[in-house]
């Protein structure tokens, strides 16, 4: 192909697509420009867009406006404000009014994530950049160029991976690193807001022996009805049960008391004496127990959190000598 015609059909282009493209840009640029540059970004994988210094979109190339939920041509002359979420259009508004002042400094501002309003009411994740216009495309009004990353599919995984890494896969309660990190947090609290803070230690009792006689399958079951039972008994959505290791679950209960977390610990010992397995094929004789150990933090008797879930434990190890299926306090 010539270069006159190739340069004929860039600016065929420009005509094409200057629906979708506002009247300040396209006064800026000659056709050709005008032809290449328009070519270039709709033919990218990222959302672009050009906006004036109020926010108004002078273009938006394809993958923009369905990221946008809108069409290229109804975009034009719209604000870019009403589709950022609201924690995001403060920062937004600020960062381009603030740009005007600032001569010959170029503007460089993000990615950052934001949450971007789409016309049909959903809300999606996205990076988004402002990058001023160099002033040899843009001479006669500010524009900035955006670029708008698509993050849902990412954000998706981040989050299914956020679950995985602090829930146990068995049987859905926090993991150990999840009791670990949040039982710092629950101490500190505990400490500055000078309330009591109590950990029940829940071991199964004999449960190798439950193992060996109806195999691994069905006592992975029966952990999982015993954790669904313990999540069932803890009093409120600030408390958190977990799984310790093995057939062993942690409960951490804040603002509570000794006397408090034994009728929590009794009625952990009630329901799951009574569970029945024959939901999973067993005899309606067969019967599980726990052990448990509680340790009570008030006027600083413990000097850590970790001394505090030694001392349950320590009270568990009680309630297993004892002969099973009891509840030990810590002195
Ligand atoms: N099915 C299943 N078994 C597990 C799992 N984790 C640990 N166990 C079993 O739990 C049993 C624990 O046995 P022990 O430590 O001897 O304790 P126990 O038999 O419960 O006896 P006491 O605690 O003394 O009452 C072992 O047989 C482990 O294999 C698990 O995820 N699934």
């Amino acid at each position: 192909m010539s270069k006159q015609t190739n340069n004929n059909n860039q600016a065929l282009n420009a005509n094409k697509q200057s629906a979708a493209i506002g009247k300040t840009l396209s006064a800026c640029l000659s056709h050709l420009q005008f032809g290449a540059l328009i070519e270039l970004f709709n033919g990218t994988a990222e959302g672009i867009f050009v906006i004036d210094e109020q926010g108004t979109f002078e273009f938006v190339n394809p993958m923009a406006a369905q990221l946008l939920g809108d069409s290229q041509q109804s975009l034009i002359g719209q604000s870019l404000l009403p589709f950022l979420h609201e924690t995001d259009r403060d920062k937004y508004m600020y960062t381009l009014l603030n740009w005007l002042d600032i001569k010959d400094t170029r503007l460089n501002f993000g990615p950052n994530e934001v949450k971007i309003n789409k016309l049909d009411g959903s809300i999606i994740e996205a990076d988004l950049s402002i990058s001023n216009m160099p002033s040899s495309i843009a001479s006669a009004q500010k524009l900035y160029v955006c670029i708008l990353h698509d993050l849902s599919i990412h954000k998706a995984i981040y989050n299914k991976l956020k679950v995985q890494a602090s829930t146990d896969h068995l049987t859905g309660l926090a993991n150990r690193f999840t009791l670990d990190e949040s039982l710092k947090q629950y101490w500190q609290e505990s400490i500055q807001s000078h309330q009591p803070l109590t950990s029940i230690l829940i071991d199964v009792d004999h449960f190798k022996r439950f193992n060996d006689t109806y195999g691994h399958i069905k006592g992975d079951k029966c952990l999982q009805k015993i954790a669904k039972v313990i999540l069932q008994c803890i009093p409120s959505r600030d408390c958190l049960a977990a799984r310790y290791g093995g057939e062993e679950f942690a409960v951490i209960l804040p603002r509570c008391n000794r006397d408090s977390a034994a009728v929590v610990a009794r009625h952990i010992q009630q329901q799951i004496n009574a569970m029945s397995f024959t939901d999973i094929g067993l005899p309606p004789e067969v019967k599980v127990s726990v052990s448990q150990g509680i340790a009570c933090e008030f006027d600083n008797q413990y000097r850590t959190c970790e001394a505090l879930i030694c001392a349950a434990d320590t009270a568990l190890y009680r309630a297993k000598s004892d002969g099973r299926n009891k509840i030990s306090i810590s002195a």
